[in-house]
């Protein structure tokens, strides 16, 4: 794995209730670590003679030109990581060509972030209190997100066996409530069991933004997201962090690429770690992938300039996986590099 060192590096560093908070998956974490392993499984089937001279990893999404199909998943309190938190975030993944997804849970403000980014969208909690929500969203395409991305996995936060809950991390009210304006009390912050499909269309309504749903891992939810307007769909678990027991997304993508059949953007995340990965989503027919934890390895031992390392690192990565594939652009890339799965 590409980040195994920078995850070591990242543990000497931090605090340990907080490596464990980043690091850690729900339940016996069955589904963290099978969301890695199902990658690997996926094997391949390179081309050969073809001229791989130069490999162009440029993707276009949703009107942004990004530099590789590689995004910034969001990821909550990033002063957890390093005392610059999101801006240093932001400011890495803008200076890697990438897209950053803001958390809700960011512990800087949306629209000091905004001003570090480049393209961004911003990840949405639905909160008990709706005013809040739709104060949120409004402020985040006032500040220029692009896109949402509903995550709709989170109805409670998922029990983590290393940590119990938020209560134990370093983290003050400020930081924890930065973009919640008005709360006073954390308890006030829950977010709403009782989100549903409906709230896809009212999102968009009160932004004027398109929403893509993060958290689908079944072709059913897929076709009712996009039947309620959503414009792309995540397939994630989480990291392994909610339902423990869940498939792996590598395991999940397929069915839900091939029901969607190519009318919204399907992205994938959840233990992509190297450039074969991203040739493996991007086989399977997600449109691009998204990183988790090592942004925050990234983050925690380097800042910005760690950030944009580890988002360099992967795209060099992803161009050297497709010219040993012989594929010299991404849109070559056809369920064709892959094998049919071993027999069991
Ligand atoms: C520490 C941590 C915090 C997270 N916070 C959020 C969050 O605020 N919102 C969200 O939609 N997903 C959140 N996620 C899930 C990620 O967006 C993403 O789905 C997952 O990390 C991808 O897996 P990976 O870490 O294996 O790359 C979080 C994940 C981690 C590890
Ligand atoms: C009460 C705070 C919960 C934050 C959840 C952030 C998240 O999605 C995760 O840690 O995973």
């Amino acid at each position: 794995m590409l980040y195994e060192a920078l995850e070591a590096q990242a543990r000497e560093r931090l605090p340990q209730v907080v490596f464990d908070y980043f690091a850690g998956g729900s339940g016996e974490e069955s589904t963290l670590a099978d969301n890695t392993a199902a990658w690997a499984r996926l094997r391949l089937r390179p081309r050969v003679l073809r001229d791989v001279s130069s490999v162009d990893t440029t993707t276009e999404l949703l009107g942004s030109t990004l530099s590789s199909p590689v995004l910034v998943a969001p990821t909550a309190f990033h002063s957890l990581a390093h005392p610059d938190a999101e801006l240093a975030t932001a400011q890495g993944t803008r200076e890697a060509g990438s897209l950053l997804v803001l958390s809700s849970r960011s512990s800087r403000r949306i629209e000091d972030v905004a001003s570090h980014a480049g393209p961004w969208w911003f990840q949405v909690y639905v909160f008990r209190d709706r005013g809040l929500t739709r104060a949120l969203v409004q402020r985040a395409a006032a500040a220029g997100a692009r896109a949402l991305v509903l995550t709709a996995d989170t109805p409670y936060v998922g029990r983590k066996r290393r940590n119990r809950g938020d209560t134990s991390l370093p983290l003050s009210d400020e930081d924890f409530l930065a973009n919640l304006e008005g709360l006073t009390h954390r308890a006030l912050a829950e977010q709403a069991p009782d989100v549903t499909f409906a709230d896809i269309s009212r999102l968009s309504e009160d932004s004027g933004l398109p929403v893509l749903v993060k958290g689908v891992l079944r072709a059913d939810d897929a076709l009712e997201c996009l039947h309620h307007g959503a414009s792309g769909l995540i397939v994630s678990n989480h990291g392994g962090r909610q339902l423990d027991g869940a498939l792996a997304t590598a395991d999940a993508l397929p069915e839900i690429v091939s029901a969607t059949e190519d009318r919204a953007p399907v992205l994938v995340d959840g233990g992509v770690r190297s450039g074969r990965d991203v040739l493996r989503a991007l086989a399977l027919g997600a449109r691009a992938v998204l990183l988790g934890r090592p942004v925050l390895w990234g983050l925690a031992t380097g800042g910005a300039a760690g950030v944009r390392q580890v988002l360099e690192t992967l795209r060099e990565d992803t161009a050297h996986t497709l010219a040993l594939a012989g594929l010299s652009r991404l849109s070559a890339v056809g369920p064709d590099v892959l094998a049919p799965p071993r027999a069991p």
